[in-house]
């Protein structure tokens, strides 16, 4: 008979269905089978769709013997948006179809390795907390992975504490600039309205804010908790967070630690491409060759983000009207209340046509890199974030929801890496910050989101904090494994 010791480990990985979970989800599963563990990725069918549509995933995989995809239904119809407020629903039909499933797939076995081996560990999304339930149940233990950044993990984390002291609700008529005070660490800095989006609910019943009060305060019952952050960049929100999770593996960026291990496995590296969910277009690569150093704002706002025509006009009025050079990824479904196409004023599309480039969904990644790029107009999402940081590209923060408004608090109040634009969108508001950050007062950013690039490549290099927690990871998943098949 094999020796315990010998068998690898089966992890299972179940993400919430967002580009955004997905993204971090599958750098970790690539990471972890590089250390040579068996990985069950579990997709939603919709999501494992798309991504074999838009990526060369199967391919990329296909090298781990170990490594398998599973997909689960999400419960939602194919056409349903799955974007901007709507994308909320996706938590309900997980609940009422994805929940019972995952349940019964593991207990059929129907997850079980290709040789057999049945889930000694699930890695489950930080934001799901029935995972947790049905590993207790079946003797598995379970690591939490919330994608989002810390300083969102432990506001959410406070939020009973906001309510019992009576800072929640937010009352009609609110001066948003009233500072927080049971936010432990945030007390001189935390505005209500960089509270996490669903906190700006008026009634405390409100779902969306139970939803997320109540499955992170659920966490301290996994075995463990996993940020996609680095120790010289959240360490004392993370001090915080470990008097409640005392286990915590922070092992971020993990794009750009995947990266690292990469580098000396030239083949892998070089089919390495964006885990995305939309078509890339990589034309804007060829646009961006062609643009002096630094010139180029590149503006994103994510994979969930949605506005209306009017708003995405003050930023085109903005970005124009700055005259810098601007890379604007708009997905297809940006856009809601389109009322009918309208023409498009001819001082935009000359403007553009001088200085702009527009393209559905780029490797951003890549653009961020570019050495045209010097600056990044976000949504303020946790990848985009790190990928600006890791890149050294100082940021403009337009919050959408979620974690977003406290993240772009932390990047312009906290870190000094760029300014947020939070609650505001007319085209004079953009010009303006457009300019300051490219020109203006660009030199106020520069040293401080330096100086945070090279401390997030020192913690993905040997002997970096987020390259050991990596290991000490593996090692715990390895140890854990050995006691759920003993
Ligand atoms: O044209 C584009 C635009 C984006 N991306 C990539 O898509 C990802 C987007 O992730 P993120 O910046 O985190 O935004 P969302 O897709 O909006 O992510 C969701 O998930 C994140 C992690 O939990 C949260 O921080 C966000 O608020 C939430 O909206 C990043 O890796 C980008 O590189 C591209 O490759 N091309
Ligand atoms: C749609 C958002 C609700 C909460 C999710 C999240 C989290 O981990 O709390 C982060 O950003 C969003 O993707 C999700």
């Amino acid at each position: 008979m094999e020796p315990l010791e010998s068998k690898a480990p089966h992890v299972l990985i179940f993400p919430l269905p967002a580009q955004g979970h997905v993204n971090s989800m599958l750098n970790l599963a690539q990471l972890l089978s590089l250390a040579g563990l068996n990985i069950t990725f579990l997709n939603t069918d919709h999501n494992h769709n798309r991504l074999v549509l838009h990526t060369n995933i199967l391919h990329r995989f296909a090298c781990f013997p170990g490594f398998q995809f599973k997909t689960i239904p999400d419960g939602l119809p194919d056409d349903h948006p799955r974007a901007g407020e709507r994308f909320r629903e996706i938590f309900d039909s997980i609940k009422l179809v994805t929940k019972p499933l995952f349940r019964e797939m593991l207990c059929s076995g129907q997850l079980n390795s290709a040789t057999g081996q049945s889930v000694t560990c699930i890695i489950a999304d930080g934001i799901l907390s029935f995972p947790i339930d049905v590993g207790n149940e079946l003797g598995i233990p379970v690591i939490h992975f919330r994608t989002a950044s810390a300083c969102y993990f432990w506001a959410c984390f406070c939020i009973q504490d906001m309510i019992e002291a009576g800072e929640l609700p937010i009352i009609e008529n609110e001066d948003m600039d009233r500072l927080i005070r049971s936010v432990p660490g945030m007390e001189t800095f935390l505005r209500i309205r960089d509270l996490p989006s669903s906190c700006r609910a008026s009634n405390l019943a409100n779902p969306s804010l139970q939803r997320i009060a109540n499955e992170t305060m659920q966490s301290p019952r996994a075995h463990a908790l996993i940020l996609n952050t680095f120790e010289d960049l959240e360490g004392p929100v993370l001090s915080h967070i470990r008097t409640k999770c005392p286990k915590i593996y922070t092992i971020g960026p993990l794009h750009a630690i995947l990266k690292s291990k990469l580098e000396s496995k030239t083949t892998l590296l070089q089919s390495q491409s964006p885990n995305s969910l939309f078509k890339v277009d990589r034309s804007c690569m060829v646009w961006l060759d062609a643009q002096p150093l630094k010139s180029v704002i590149y503006v994103s706002f994510g994979s969930i983000t949605v506005m209306t025509k009017d708003k995405l006009m003050e930023f085109w009025y903005g970005l124009v009207n700055s005259k810098k050079r601007f890379l604007w990824a708009i997905r297809p479904d940006l856009v809601i209340q389109k009322n009918g196409e309208g023409q498009i004023p001819v001082e935009l599309v000359e403007g553009t046509k001088d200085r702009g480039y527009m393209v559905g969904w780029v490797p951003q990644e890549e653009v961020l890199v570019h050495e045209a790029v010097g600056g990044f107009l976000t949504h303020s999402g946790w990848n985009s974030t790190l990928e600006s940081i890791v890149a050294g590209v100082p940021m403009i923060c337009w919050p959408y929801f979620a974690d977003q408004q406290i993240n772009s608090r932390f990047v312009s109040e906290v870190w000094k890496l760029g300014m947020d634009m939070k609650d505001v969108c007319d085209r004079v508001m953009v010009e303006k910050m457009v300019n300051h950050l490219m020109e203006e007062t660009r030199e106020i950013f520069m040293k401080p989101i330096a100086e945070k690039a090279r401390l997030a490549k020192e913690s993905v290099s040997e002997g970096g904090s987020s390259y050991c927690n990596l290991d000490h990871l593996i090692k715990d998943i390895k140890l854990m494994s050995m006691a759920t098949t003993k």
